[in-house]
């Protein structure tokens, strides 16, 4: 088989790197939220990247136009009806997933594969959902998605192995490294990421040392890009939280509580850079 055109579920922070990454590989995007300025505002981003590598050379403005000529966007689901591929990047809720891909289930052609962004949840359960099990993948960008190299694709309980070979011949050319790990709470990506950046806030939250103490020992110490409270924030602590929470009900144990502290700004509302407030204070 073949992917030509894919569908993008969410156009936040995930979403619209996957639908400008795929774009820029020459597919031919649908990018999909539930309300048409949630859309605009991924399209938005995108194209402030993709001015970014105008302005350093990398792209002409011609390049430019093609890759944009490539998006289309949808607030109707029924746009999956001529897909190759759906990706989903609707935030990190079971509930909110498995309603998803029991629609596109329906909606999407027969030999369509359904591939979540999922940072933890299992694969498995999310194709229980859908009478093609077979064609459900977990395909894990990282964040931020134009530039990070890794893809970590999920095998579920049923995921066929031609499927498996689609999607990673498809991660290559879209110029990712694929790795293939099993269906476990967090994968391997964040079933070590996670729990270092939850201590990482338990360390904060004992009062241990400030905030910018804590990343610092960690950028400088560990050489670490960022430190585990910045990345917190860059990532949402919203997703932080439902990380924590899969891991801990997924292997029913304790040593993954999230800290409650992460409860606190969540409950808050203070998701990190994307609502301007977390740890830190971004304009
Ligand atoms: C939660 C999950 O399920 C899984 C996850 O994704 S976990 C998160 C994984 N990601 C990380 O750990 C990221 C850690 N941080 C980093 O690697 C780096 O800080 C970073 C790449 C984000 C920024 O790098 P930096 O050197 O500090 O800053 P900066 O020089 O501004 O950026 C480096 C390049 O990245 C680009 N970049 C930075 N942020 C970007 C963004 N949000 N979108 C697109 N491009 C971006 C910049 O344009 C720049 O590109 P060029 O060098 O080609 O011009
Ligand atoms: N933030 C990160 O660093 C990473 C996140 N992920 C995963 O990617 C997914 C998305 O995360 P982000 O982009 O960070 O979240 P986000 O909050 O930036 O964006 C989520 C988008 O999904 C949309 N959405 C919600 N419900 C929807 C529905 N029913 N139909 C269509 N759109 C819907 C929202 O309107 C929003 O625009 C989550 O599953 C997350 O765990 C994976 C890797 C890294």
């Amino acid at each position: 088989m073949k992917v030509e055109k894919v569908m993008v579920i969410g156009a936040g922070q995930m979403g619209s790197g996957i639908a400008q990454v795929c774009a820029q590989a020459g597919y031919q995007v649908v990018l999909h939220d539930l309300k048409q300025d949630f859309v605009d505002r991924g399209l938005g981003i995108i194209n402030k990247n993709l001015s970014r590598n105008v302005d350093k050379g990398r792209l002409t403005e011609e390049q430019k136009q093609v890759i944009l000529g490539q998006l289309t966007t949808s607030t109707d689901l029924k746009n999956a009806g001529d897909v190759d591929l759906v990706i989903e990047a609707a935030v990190e809720n079971m509930e909110i997933k498995t309603k998803l891909f029991a629609e596109l289930d329906k909606i999407a052609p027969a030999h369509a594969i359904l591939a979540s962004n999922t940072s933890s949840l299992p694969i498995t359960e999310i194709a229980a959902a859908t009478t093609r099990p077979e064609k459900v993948i977990g395909m894990h960008f990282m964040n931020p998605v134009p530039v990070m190299k890794l893809v970590e694709i999920i095998r579920g309980l049923a995921t066929a192995d031609e499927v498996y070979q689609v999607i990673e011949d498809m991660t290559k050319s879209l110029g990712k490294v694929p790795v293939e790990v099993n269906d476990f709470p967090g994968f391997v990506s964040n079933r070590i990421l996670m729990p270092m950046i939850n201590e990482a806030i338990y360390t904060l939250y004992e009062g241990v040392a400030t905030k910018e103490a804590i990343d610092e020992v960690m950028k400088l110490g560990m050489n670490h890009p960022m430190g585990p409270l910045t990345l917190a924030d860059f990532i949402g602590l919203d997703t932080c939280l439902y990380i924590m929470e899969t891991l801990q009900e997924g292997f029913g144990d304790d040593k993954y509580r999230p800290c409650p502290l992460l409860r606190k700004y969540v409950k808050a509302g203070w998701l990190g850079r994307k609502t301007g407030r977390g740890f830190y204070t971004y304009e």
